[in-house]
């Protein structure tokens, strides 16, 4: 029996003020956990600390939203995957969609960054998915399948044992446009697939999330597919009515 998980990413927003102020709504509504719903905020790298030391005791873990792939040196501006642990993080995003875009993240680097992760004992959250384009070409399921391989070919199938896939389809992040249950599903079903192609175990086992305008309303249909264990959220997750609501729609 899978866990179901909830993770908010926070991307790139919040202050310090802004930051306590989520958390002081979000702490006491979970402090005991929802629903035996696993539950993670990934805040900025600089609120980190932070955020560990007002989750201290309640049943949030901490996540970081990307790490390098090597764990110290002249990397000007980057953060080492064991900081992060010094940090008291656990999980850590990696392969988002807007890194891969924006900062031009290939398939390879965040293979490495994966391996990278785990030697310092995060939980990799794989984040994949394809273009509105590689959809309307019909080739969602192979930029899909592609990102996933590249991390299976370097870091191997028993690695799924302790890390999360996303799936989020580009054209849904932050679009107030999620795709719908069975679209949804139906990748989640096609990775799960994959995965048993190299081991049933690991695949039957392994968590994967749906991300890309997740929000109170969708959450629950969402989350209640044959494959979907839980969301990453975004946008909802700055809000911690909606998020609560959010976790709270795991069935
Ligand atoms: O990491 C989260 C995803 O990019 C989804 O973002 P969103 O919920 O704002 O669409």
């Amino acid at each position: 029996m899978r866990r179901a998980l909830v993770v908010g990413n926070w991307k790139m927003n919040g202050t310090r003020d802004s930051i306590s102020e989520l958390l002081r709504a979000l702490v006491p509504a979970v402090s005991h956990g929802i629903n035996g719903v696993d539950i993670v905020v990934c805040p900025p790298s600089p609120y980190l600390t932070v955020v560990a030391d007002a989750i201290k005791g309640c049943e949030i873990v901490l996540g970081a939203q990307n790490a390098w792939c090597e764990n110290g040196g002249a990397y000007t501006g980057e953060v080492a995957p064991g900081m992060l642990v010094d940090c008291r993080a656990r999980y850590v995003i990696l392969g988002h969609s807007e890194r891969r875009q924006q900062l031009a993240e290939t398939d390879e680097l965040i293979a490495q960054k994966f391996v990278a992760a785990q030697r310092e004992g995060l939980i990799p959250i794989l984040c994949v998915g394809e273009t509105l384009a590689q959809r309307d070409d019909g080739h969602a399921e192979a930029t899909v399948s592609g990102q996933i391989n590249a991390v299976l070919t370097v870091a191997g199938v028993a690695a799924f044992e302790r890390a999360i896939i996303a799936y989020e389809p580009v054209w849904a992040i932050g679009t107030g446009c999620s795709a719908s249950a069975q679209e949804a599903q139906q990748m989640h079903a096609f990775i799960r697939t994959l995965i048993a192609g190299h081991d049933e175990e690991v695949a039957g086992a392994v968590q994967l999330l749906y991300g890309g305008s997740v929000n109170p309303g969708n959450a629950a249909e969402l989350f209640e597919q044959a494959d979907i264990d839980g969301g990453l959220v975004g946008g909802a997750s700055l809000d911690a009515a909606a998020f609560i609501e959010i976790c709270n729609s795991v069935s």
